[in-house]
């Protein structure tokens, strides 16, 4: 099965959200508090979405505000230098810092990270920043659940799903729930069934599923997409890690997209480039099972890389790892 998407659009998809900056651990396999050097990328699901899309050829282009200082400056250039549009990336005016996040190699199976989000202007996007002129130029709309974790960002993020559903434009919504951000697990539910109710794709794991639905244990994925399909999504997918992803259509075909074996270096970024590459894949008319191979395929060489951004994938590695088949049978 396949999702239509508008024609003749200039940009096949504008991501929302948070644009900042990763400072990821150089010394492996040890705490952070012994790890004395950290690489600078531009970090921010997000942005690393909009960055893998752009770099498999994807149009794409960004909403969100950003600091006006030098990080500021480095993600702006950063982003356009990789092809993105950022003539909406909002600069602050009221001394509002970047977001950073600190990433901790213990082992390639033991990742955290470290977010500093006090003040962060990704939080204060205004609704009177977000233009429906803009909006009605893309077939895919991505928000970030994290843009709904504050206001006013999270009234912008807001106004940007009802511009999309009113111009008949596609929304994502990847749940990328952060708990940092977020005052309290009944808040994030709430606004996290909100738009996920509203949008046409929904991309989360199954942990944050769980956040959305406000559980304790483990949600079963039948329950969930009984629930979102009597909603507006089309295409709901669940992701399990090195497990894998599963695809539910509304017309009730179920797929299962595998990992691929890689050498992990990190486990995060898996999900930036998973959903890059499924979205990628989904723009070029791809069936939605080819699209689950061309996520995992992207997932599984980002976790083998330093990055969550400069790590993208080209086109041709992908489909050169799908080619060779080499999946993680569970
Ligand atoms: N260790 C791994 N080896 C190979 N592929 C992996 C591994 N971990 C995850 N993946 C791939 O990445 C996809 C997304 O991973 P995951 O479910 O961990 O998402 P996520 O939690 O959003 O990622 P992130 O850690 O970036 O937040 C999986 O469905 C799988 O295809
Ligand atoms: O999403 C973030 O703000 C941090 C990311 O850039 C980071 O690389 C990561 O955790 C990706 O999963």
């Amino acid at each position: 099965m396949n999702i239509s998407l508008a024609a003749d659009k200039e940009f096949d998809v504008i991501a929302v959200g948070r644009a900042c900056v990763d400072l990821n651990a150089v010394e492996y396999n040890r705490p952070m508090e012994e790890t004395m050097t950290f690489k600078k990328y531009v970090g921010g699901s997000p942005a690393n979405i909009a960055i893998g899309s752009s770099k498999l050829g994807l149009k794409a282009g960004f909403i969100g505000k950003i600091p006006d200082d030098q990080h500021g400056r480095f993600i702006e250039q950063y982003m356009n230098g990789q092809g993105i549009d950022t003539s909406s990336m909002v600069v602050d005016t009221e001394g509002r810092k970047t977001g950073l996040t600190f990433t901790e190699i213990l082992s390639p199976e033991e990742c955290s990270i470290l977010m500093y989000r006090e003040e962060a202007a990704d939080l204060y996007l205004e609704p009177a920043e977000v233009h429906e002129d803009y909006i009605k130029r893309t077939k895919l709309l991505l928000i970030s659940g994290t843009a709904l974790a504050q206001s006013p960002s999270r009234e912008a993020a807001l106004k940007a799903v009802h511009l999309a559903k009113k111009n008949g434009i596609k929304v994502v919504f990847e749940l990328d729930y952060r708990p940092y951000t977020w005052k309290s697990a009944e808040e994030t539910a709430v606004y996290y069934s909100l738009v996920a109710e509203k949008a046409d794709i929904v991309v989360g794991t199954r942990e944050e599923y769980d956040v959305m639905e406000h559980r304790l244990g483990k949600g079963e994925n039948q329950a969930t997409v009984d629930y979102l399909f009597q909603h507006e999504p089309e295409l709901v997918v669940i992701k399990h890690g090195v497990d894998g992803s599963y695809a539910y259509t509304r017309s009730g075909e179920t797929y299962r997209g595998r990992a691929y074996k890689t050498k992990v270096l990190k486990t995060f970024g898996a999900g930036d480039s998973y959903a890059s590459a499924f979205l990628y894949a989904l723009v070029c008319g791809k069936d939605i099972e080819t699209a689950l191979k061309y996520g995992s395929a992207s997932a599984s060489i980002v976790v083998s890389k330093h990055s969550s951004s400069e790590a993208m994938p080209a086109v041709e590695e992908i489909e050169a790892l799908i080619e060779e088949n080499n999946t993680i049978k569970s």
